[in-house]
């Protein structure tokens, strides 16, 4: 049997037992509230997909659990931006370094002139990428996005939660104080309303992990889906997107992220982890309690453990 059998028969045997065990851990953490519609996720969820190049997924725990992308759609919109304008289009408007900062900090937005966002994955950063999506209104630019992420996971079927969409977008005042600050400074074009609309609907696109496991296998192999052959994104830009994971993916616990698990990762504050062993495997995870950086607590518990069984760091 290959070696690429053999760590998914390992992970087949491991996997269940190892979700229960890294379970505990939510009751060390909370569930966002800040978008009241997140908060009413079962808070001691958990559930981890496993996929290779075969086709093959190695699941456990609460993997029929449906959440919203959140930040982990920030990585894909920028792709898109990326693909619609090429890079230095797109780095005339985001900086390329980490903060140090909350996902929705303000506070670095003065300080540099002019006042790009540090980073296209914090909030700021992600709302200037939203505005570049092509398209000639706020829906034809969310529709692209739907079909992109749908292509990415190989599912027709992703779509937008709408309650969680509503809630976002009436909550949303740091967000949108965020928007017309920098449509004030010049960096942010066109309608600031409809901008957020485009946001707040791509963090709320509905996924499982097996999904998340799908689109990260994609990462994984540099832009080629290698179930069905086809380069979805050209190479460079992955190469982009898994520099940024790794800087900034876990927002200001990126660091702590690359010593204990070495993966490239994105997570959101629904508490799922998108992250991949490149040229081997997808990986997706949920687990809605997040420790005090907004990381799903029970998910990075359980992907730095695997990491350290299966040798997973890329450092
Ligand atoms: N960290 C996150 O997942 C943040 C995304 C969320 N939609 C927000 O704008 O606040």
């Amino acid at each position: 049997m290959n070696k690429v059998n053999q760590e998914m028969d390992r992970l087949d045997s491991l996997l269940p037992e190892w979700v229960e065990n890294s379970r505990p851990e939510s009751a060390h953490g909370r569930v966002a509230v800040y978008i009241p519609e997140l908060s009413k996720a079962q808070w001691d969820l958990l559930g981890i997909s496993v996929l290779n190049a075969d086709g093959r997924y190695s699941e456990a725990g609460d993997t029929e659990f449906c959440f919203t992308l959140q930040s982990i759609s920030k990585v894909f919109t920028l792709i898109l931006a990326l693909m619609d304008h090429g890079e230095e289009a797109v780095f005339a408007k985001v900086g390329k370094e980490p903060t140090g900062d909350n996902f929705n900090s303000m506070m670095k937005l003065e300080l540099i002139q002019p006042a790009i966002p540090f980073n296209p994955l914090i909030n700021a950063g992600a709302i200037v990428i939203s505005s570049l999506i092509q398209g000639d209104s706020a829906q034809q630019k969310s529709e692209r996005i739907l079909q992109f992420f749908r292509k990415l996971a190989g599912n027709e079927h992703l779509t937008v939660d709408s309650e969680v969409y509503r809630s976002e977008r009436e909550t949303g005042h740091l967000n949108r104080s965020m928007a017309y600050f920098l449509l004030d400074k010049g960096i942010l074009e066109g309608n600031v309303e409809e901008v957020l609309d485009v946001y707040f609907r791509h963090c709320s696109i509905q996924v499982k992990t097996a999904d998340l496991a799908r689109m990260a296998l994609v990462l994984a192999y540099n832009g080629l889906n290698p179930l069905t052959g086809e380069q979805l994104i050209p190479r460079r830009y992955v190469q982009i997107a898994k520099t940024f994971m790794i800087t900034c993916g876990m927002y200001n616990g990126s660091g702590e992220f690359a010593i204990g698990a070495g993966m490239p990762a994105k997570s959101g504050v629904s508490g799922g982890i998108l992250t991949f062993v490149p040229g081997r495997l997808g990986i997706g995870v949920v687990g809605p309690s997040l420790n005090a950086k907004g990381n799903s607590i029970a998910g990075v518990h359980l992907l730095e453990r695997l990491s350290r069984e299966f040798d997973w760091s890329m450092f």
